[in-house]
């Protein structure tokens, strides 16, 4: 039910239509090269004024991911109030519908909903793309929400035309594993194996690959055999994993060839959601 004070913004799911680990960096870090695309659904983040900061959590999702201080989407609305300057609160509410670690950017998309929606609520205008750098490498490509082309940590942005992608049957499956990102990037055999092509995003993904699959199939066999799954699949034009995993996508033709994966997936796997490119 939406309430009358209550604004709310859907925060779409990232996938990375490629994603080149071209090296590592002095730090934690790898040096990238990806495509981030974003689907036309995802979590929902809703907001109501309130003289407290506060987070409420539900949705299919929901267990499991704490709503305290440590919630991606309070760190936003921390970062934002201080940055701001602001003492007023809010009521946060987050419909989880994306898995948790699962390469599809949920948490870094939450937390460019908060961003948004707070920056709405408590009437600023103080730059949000430094505070989203702050909070995570994939926040910034979240904030800006289209298909844009990344490189640094994944946080150097260049906007690129979707061209033939808006639009494009899209489905996501999960087979069922929380993959933390840490962790796959660590088990990435430090091969540079070269650049991702400039231009047209889908020519450029289709010639390019995700450096992330084989560490994440090393360390989560299931995802070998989901790619396998979608790539037998009728009709896909682009079946790869999402970042760090375990979440895979797939690009169709038609939307009858989505509507067939779609049914053979919530027979095969734990999770997928059928949705389009936005
Ligand atoms: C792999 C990607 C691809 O889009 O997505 P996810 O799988 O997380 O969705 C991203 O690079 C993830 O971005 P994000 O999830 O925001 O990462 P952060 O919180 O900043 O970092 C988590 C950890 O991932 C590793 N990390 C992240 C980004 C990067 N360019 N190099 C890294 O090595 C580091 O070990 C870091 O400590
Ligand atoms: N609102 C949130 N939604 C999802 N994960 C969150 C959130 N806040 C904090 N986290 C933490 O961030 C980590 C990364 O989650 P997520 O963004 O879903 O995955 P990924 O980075 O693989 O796309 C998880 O380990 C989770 O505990």
């Amino acid at each position: 039910m939406s309430l009358a004070n209550e604004l709310t913004e859907t925060a779409p799911a990232k996938i990375n239509l490629a994603l080149h680990v071209r090296g590592r960096m002095p730090d934690a870090y790898h040096r990238l090269e990806t495509i981030f695309a974003f689907a036309q659904e995802g979590d929902r983040l809703s907001v109501e004024p309130d003289a407290a900061l506060s987070l409420r959590i539900e949705g299919p999702f929901a267990a499991g991911l704490d709503a305290g201080p440590g919630n991606l989407v309070l760190r936003a609305a921390e970062a934002l109030r201080q940055a701001a300057g602001v003492s007023a609160g809010a009521a946060l509410r987050l419909a989880k519908n994306l898995p948790v670690a699962a390469g599809i950017g949920g948490g870094s998309a939450d937390a460019a909903a908060a961003l948004r929606l707070l920056a709405r609520l408590w009437g600023t205008e103080v730059p949000l793309e430094p505070i989203a750098r702050s909070l995570g490498a994939d926040v910034p490509a979240c904030l800006a929400g289209h298909t844009v082309r990344g490189e640094g940590r994944g946080d150097v942005l260049t906007p690129v035309d979707p061209g033939r992608l808006s639009g494009t049957p899209l489905l996501l499956v999960n087979p069922g594993a929380a993959m933390p990102t840490g962790p796959v990037f660590a088990a990435w055999d430090g091969m540079d194996r070269g650049a991702l092509a400039q231009g047209e995003p889908l020519a450029a993904a289709l010639a390019g690959r995700n450096d992330l699959e084989e560490p994440a199939i090393r360390l989560c066999p299931a995802i070998g055999e989901l790619l396998a799954w979608l790539r037998a699949r009728p009709g896909v034009l682009l079946a790869r994993m999402s970042g760090s995993g375990a979440t895979c996508f797939a690009l169709f033709e038609r939307d009858e060839d989505l509507a067939r994966a779609e049914a053979a997936a919530r027979r095969d796997w734990p999770w997928c959601l059928a949705t389009i490119l936005a």
